[in-house]
């Protein structure tokens, strides 16, 4: 199957566990691959066939910095959810990473795959 990826999607979240992180935003990073037939778009070369990715990351962001989460898995399991709604993609891959939640690491994070039914 084709793809369609965004890469390094960052999004400001009250997102964790800890006090402190209910009050202060940081960096969620998000790595999105949704399966996406490219062959409409390529014979039509119109924007109406393919996947828009610009589009599809402005509601990612709005959706993740609408309100507070504890978990990331909350947040993976959300924009699974959108990006298979919103966007008509029959299976999409979410990473999810949170580089400042443990100092010691470059970063951690979920990785999901979620398909329609
Ligand atoms: N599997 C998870 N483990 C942890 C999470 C999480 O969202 N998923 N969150 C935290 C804290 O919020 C942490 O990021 C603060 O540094 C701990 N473990």
């Amino acid at each position: 199957m084709d793809k369609v990826f965004v890469k390094g999607l960052r999004a400001d979240a009250l997102i964790g566990v800890y006090e402190w992180e209910h009050e202060q935003r940081q960096p969620l990073l998000f790595d999105l691959t949704m399966d996406w037939d490219q062959a409409a778009a390529a014979a039509s070369d119109a924007l109406a066939d393919a996947l828009d990715y610009d589009a599809l990351s402005k509601a990612v962001v709005k959706l993740v910095e609408s309100r507070p989460r504890q978990l990331i898995e909350t947040v993976a399991e959300e924009v699974a959810q959108l990006i298979l709604n919103e966007f008509q993609v029959p299976s999409v891959k979410v990473r999810v990473s949170k580089p400042m939640a443990v100092a010691a690491a470059e970063t951690v994070g979920v990785e999901i795959i979620r398909s329609r039914n």
